[in-house]
């Protein structure tokens, strides 16, 4: 797969495939790992990455009929510009496959912007409706965050309590206590939390994770979990803002 690495002066580092302008790593400054990513993930283009940052667009999980959480994850993007500690890509209906587009036959443009700044990772999410009728979508960043032990790690000073799928209000900050740092985690735009970590059995039942590795993330997404309405020709844009703190 295609990426691109940036990096800020103070050492912070991120890798974006193009495959889904899926963010592949977060490192801060001092060289920890800060996102989760599946050994057992394919890494050809041939599925959707396990960990990191998925993209979802336009349809979050099984909410609807199209594909299981969209085609963005799955779809090859474009950079579109780049500096040292920053990177943008685009997807627009044109660089979807045929068969691709007519299971959602619309004009749009998604912008995913990438930023370090010092120990913060900024994530930009724009969604333009290029077209001439108005469109529905749903979607998130699906950030998989790494935790030293699932069962130790705190939400806002909460341990979790074993398999969770939750839906929580889009509350502006949380705190993750990852037993490596704390993470300050910021969203505008998006209407929910959504926290997830399958659990012992459901990972034991998903091919491409290793049977521990429940015990090893928990995904924390700024989402937009059900279809809201996008006018032809306006864009929405959502935030999620990621920081070390001391
Ligand atoms: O296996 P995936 O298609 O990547 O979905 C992984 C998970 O994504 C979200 O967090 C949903 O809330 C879960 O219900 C789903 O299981």
């Amino acid at each position: 797969m295609n990426e691109i690495r940036i990096s800020s002066p103070d050492g912070a580092a991120a890798t974006i495939s193009l495959f889904g302008a899926h963010l592949m790593s977060w490192k801060t400054a001092d060289g920890k790992e800060r996102l989760f990513l599946s050994q057992r993930s394919a890494l050809d283009g041939s599925a959707a990455v396990r960990g990191g940052v998925p993209v979802i667009f336009p349809q979050f999980a099984t909410r609807g009929d199209g594909l299981r959480h969209g085609f963005a994850r799955t779809a090859t993007w474009r950079a579109v510009g780049q500096g040292d500690s920053w990177a943008e890509l685009a997807l627009a209906q044109s660089d979807l496959p045929a068969a691709t587009f007519k299971t959602w036959p619309r004009a749009f443009e998604l912008r995913l912007r990438f930023e370090l700044k010092g120990n913060t990772l900024a994530l930009r999410y724009i969604v333009r409706n290029s077209g001439m009728q108005d469109f529905q979508w749903a979607g998130a960043l699906h950030t998989y965050f790494a935790v030293a032990d699932f069962a130790q790690a705190t939400l806002d000073g909460a341990r979790f309590d074993g398999a969770l799928d939750e839906i929580r209000p889009a509350t502006p900050v949380l705190r993750l206590d990852t037993g490596a740092g704390t993470l300050q985690l910021e969203q505008q735009g998006f209407s929910e939390w959504v926290v997830w970590n399958p659990g012992a059995e459901g990972a034991a039942a998903t091919a491409d994770m290793d049977d521990g590795d429940f015990r090893r993330f928990v995904c924390i997404e700024p989402a937009r979990v059900d279809k809201q309405v996008l006018a032809a020709g306006a864009e929405w844009t959502g935030h999620h803002t990621i920081s070390l703190i001391p």
